[in-house]
């Protein structure tokens, strides 16, 4: 078992493979953590190499700067990495970036702290940001949002079935003034809102994704990154993704299926204009963890790796 602040990254050497690290390059592990990716990728960068360090996460990023503070390579940063294209471009770094590794969703140590709020097995206040300095809480959102909004979220971000049911649960505590304001509260309510668990997981699993992706704009950093992908890599740079659940391996799948494709020419065209050229290249399949890993780390279970490299 892990201890409360350690966090054992899933699929630490394969992601550091898959970047492909070259010995002076510019890397960012745009996902930091508990720094697991980021120790085994500066282990095989060289003294002139770089390397960003992000996470919006404050703990995260003090972490970075209590471990790797002294290291001449790397830059730490507190942000979203959707904000990744405006910090690189500042830097000069825009189509210099050897590989970026991102490493989605929340950590072990976000999960495990009952005050962090992201876990309805630990009792703790409903807050659920990943960057818990600013924004609006789980609770502060659940104080405010309609009916028709909670149940698309639950719907669309949760896959939830049971999405009218919990809302009206929901709407209808808080017209009693009696909403929860803890997160096994929460999960309470949700558990009596559903009438047929599915099996093997715990009725509130989905409400809870549901509220934490929503809550953080997880999708939305997501698609802005990827957005600036092709401008921020340098020819043959790595994009490399770790996501942990459908929505966001879909999004990325998307990306880079749509990316590595040629646009639609008329027939008999000649050579292809530069616009029309794809931007990627999809490296191998997806990966998924060794099974040997998900019985050590049973976060590493539902994992999808995916690699992209830029074109010329
Ligand atoms: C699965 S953990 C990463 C673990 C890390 N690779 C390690 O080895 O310890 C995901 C981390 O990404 C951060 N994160 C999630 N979305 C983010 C975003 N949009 N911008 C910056 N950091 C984000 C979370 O705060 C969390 O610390």
């Amino acid at each position: 078992m892990n201890s409360p602040r350690e966090h054992a990254a899933v699929m630490r050497d394969e992601a550091v493979a898959a970047l492909a690290p070259r010995i002076d390059g510019v890397y960012v592990d745009a996902t930091y953590g508990r720094g697991g990716h980021a120790g085994a990728l500066l282990e095989a960068l060289g003294e002139g190499a770089r390397l960003w360090l992000v996470d919006r996460d404050p703990e995260a990023v003090a972490q970075a700067h209590e471990r790797h503070g002294h290291d001449p390579r790397c830059r730490i940063l507190q942000a979203n990495f959707a904000e990744l294209g405006i910090e690189l471009r500042a830097a000069g770094l825009a189509g210099r970036v050897s590989g970026i590794l991102l490493d989605l969703g929340v950590s072990s140590p976000q999960l495990d702290q009952p005050q962090r709020g992201f876990s309805f097995m630990r009792e703790g206040p409903l807050d659920m940001r990943m960057d818990n300095v600013g924004g609006e809480t789980a609770a502060e959102w659940l104080e405010r949002v309609d009916a028709g909004t909670l149940v698309r979220v639950l719907r669309e971000y949760g896959e939830e079935r049971y999405a009218r049911r919990i809302a009206a649960a929901i709407v209808a505590a808080r017209d009693a003034a009696a909403l929860p304001q803890t997160t096994t509260g929460l999960a309470r309510l949700i558990t009596e809102a559903v009438p047929r668990p599915e099996p093997g997981r715990h009725p509130a699993t989905r409400s809870f994704q549901a509220i934490r992706i929503h809550l953080n704009g997880e999708l939305e950093s997501l698609s802005r990154l990827l957005d600036d992908i092709c401008e921020l890599l340098e020819p043959g740079g790595r994009l490399v993704v770790i996501s942990f659940h459908s929505l966001e391996d879909r999004r990325v799948k998307r990306f880079m299926t749509r990316n590595s494709q040629v646009g639609d020419l008329p027939p008999g065209a000649g050579v292809v204009p530069a616009e029309k050229r794809p931007g990627l290249r999809r490296v191998g399949r997806a990966h998924r963890p060794a099974e040997a890993e998900v019985q050590r780390n049973p976060r590493a279970r539902s994992a999808t790796l995916r690699i992209a490299e830029r074109l010329p």
